[in-house]
């Protein structure tokens, strides 16, 4: 079993390169299987347990996928099996986007039914809702979700309850092969919504309006191989931004796209964070005392749940108090447990957690309880006192390259072990010149 060792108080300071966003890929891989023609080329693929999962996922579907330098080759010319075990759609809930794909170019599809995870039951009714509204027939049962049609799926005028960018994509690629036209309303309009129309269109669709509360898509016969750069990832970005902002550091992030983080620029601006755009990226300077500030995740354009941990743990180093609601999952506080293991003062109310800033906090042994989570508790870490470990790195591998790594390279005291290596290497080897950024900055 590995773990990540940080001790804190270290400043960061240099460069870093964004990878091409998970949230991205995977649903543009899950469309690569509608192209009945040609091979696709996907760039800028970040090199990430989900993309070998949603890769297996096609695989055992007789597509031949080749991953190879941050670039994936995918030919789904030949016949594909229609089915999705639970083995993978456990261990990846975003596998359920092959159905849309595979019902609109075989008129069947059946995929594990994903069950809830640790933010959530996430259901999945809405990208259902829209099959039968293109004339699916659809089936819940023995642990699986089978669609069928007869013929062509119909276009269909489609209204989402929520914004759902699960839904939204997985109806979106359905559509580009049915018959007629297909709106969707109250649709999401995340940048991985806009990059996947993007490619859709370069392999023949013809789809208007991603990016807007209504998409609207002309179904074509067929759809063809392409390539395709893979946007950077705003939420690993995010998550450097707030590296800079928690250490009172200086970090370049390149690649980071200004346009699809608005939101969360706007709040650390508001906590006294410096950021400028320079050459394609951001540069981004932590402040002498952060301010207190409340947050509310939405949807895009709204404060991303995906950066909601991150945030908390910011919050806890800021001056006054902060508060942060959650309304895009119901149950994505799981963290804060860990957050008070390390001597947080948080308080949950229904929705909202009250986060205690000025925070003496302490490095402890903690467990990462999603993916985002194992981010948020390594930049608590960066400024702790003393180590902070974090174990169920499973989670930090779905989602973030190397990010370890990445934050040694700026200057971070950090490590990945496995448990029997520690054992091997007491603390002292872990030890290091403390420039003790926090005196510096109180
Ligand atoms: C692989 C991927 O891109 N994952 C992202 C995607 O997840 P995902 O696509 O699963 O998230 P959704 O946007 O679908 O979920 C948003 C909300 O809608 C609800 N809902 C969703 C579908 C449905 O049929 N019925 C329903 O009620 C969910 O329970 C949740 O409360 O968007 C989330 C919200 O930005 C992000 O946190 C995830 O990182
Ligand atoms: C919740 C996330 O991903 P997923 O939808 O793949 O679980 C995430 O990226 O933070």
């Amino acid at each position: 079993m590995e773990k990540i060792i940080v001790r804190g108080g270290r400043q960061l300071n240099g460069a870093v390169k964004v990878e091409g966003a998970k949230n991205a890929v995977l649903p543009v891989i899950a469309a690569s299987i509608i192209a009945s023609k040609g091979k696709s080329v996907l760039h800028d693929v970040p090199v990430l347990a989900d993309v070998y999962t949603i890769n297996e996922v096609i695989r055992n579907m007789n597509a031949d996928v080749h991953f190879e330098n941050n670039t994936i080759t995918i030919d789904a010319s030949k016949p594909l099996t229609t089915e999705a075990p639970f083995e993978y759609v456990r261990k990846m809930r975003a596998s359920v986007l092959v159905l849309g794909p595979l019902l609109a170019r075989y008129g069947h599809g059946k995929v594990a039914m994903p069950g809830g995870c640790a933010i959530g039951s996430r259901p999945i009714d809405l990208h259902l809702k829209g099959f039968e509204a293109m004339g699916a027939e659809v089936h819940v049962g023995n642990g699986f979700v089978e669609a069928k049609v007869n013929g062509r799926l119909q276009g269909a005028k489609i209204y989402l309850d929520v914004p759902s960018v699960g839904a939204t994509e997985n109806i979106m690629m359905a559509a580009a092969l049915a018959e007629g036209k297909t709106v969707i309303e109250n649709c999401a309009k995340e940048p991985e919504i806009v990059d996947l129309a993007n490619f859709l269109n370069k392999m023949g669709a013809r789809i208007v309006g991603a990016g807007t509360e209504t998409i609207r898509i002309e179904g074509v016969d067929s759809l063809h191989g392409t390539e395709h750069a893979i946007i950077p990832d705003r939420v690993e970005a995010g998550t450097f931004m707030v590296a800079a902002a928690i250490t009172g550091g200086n970090i370049y992030i390149e690649n980071a796209v200004s346009e699809h983080l608005r939101s969360v620029i706007s709040k650390l601006e508001e906590m006294n964070v410096t950021i400028r755009e320079e050459n394609g990226g951001l540069r981004v300077i932590g402040p002498k005392k952060l301010k207190a500030t409340d947050i509310k995740t939405l949807p895009h354009p709204g404060f991303p749940t995906d950066m909601q941990s991150q945030m908390m743990a910011l919050m806890l180093f800021a001056q006054g108090t902060s508060v942060i609601t959650e309304t895009v999952f119901e149950n994505r506080f799981m963290h804060v447990e860990e957050f008070r293991r390390m001597n947080a003062k948080m308080k949950i109310e229904g929705r909202s957690v009250i986060v205690e800033g000025d925070a003496d906090l302490q490095g402890a042994e903690v467990a990462a309880t999603d993916l985002r989570a194992a981010a948020a508790l390594i930049l608590a870490g960066l400024r702790a006192e003393g180590y902070t470990r974090v174990t169920e790195l499973k989670h930090l591998d779905r989602g973030y390259v190397n990010l370890a790594g990445k934050l040694a390279a700026l200057g971070a005291n950090i490590e990945r072990v496995d448990e029997k290596a520690e054992i091997a290497e007491p603390e002292a080897e872990l030890d290091y010149q403390n420039n003790n950024f926090i005196a510096k900055l109180s």
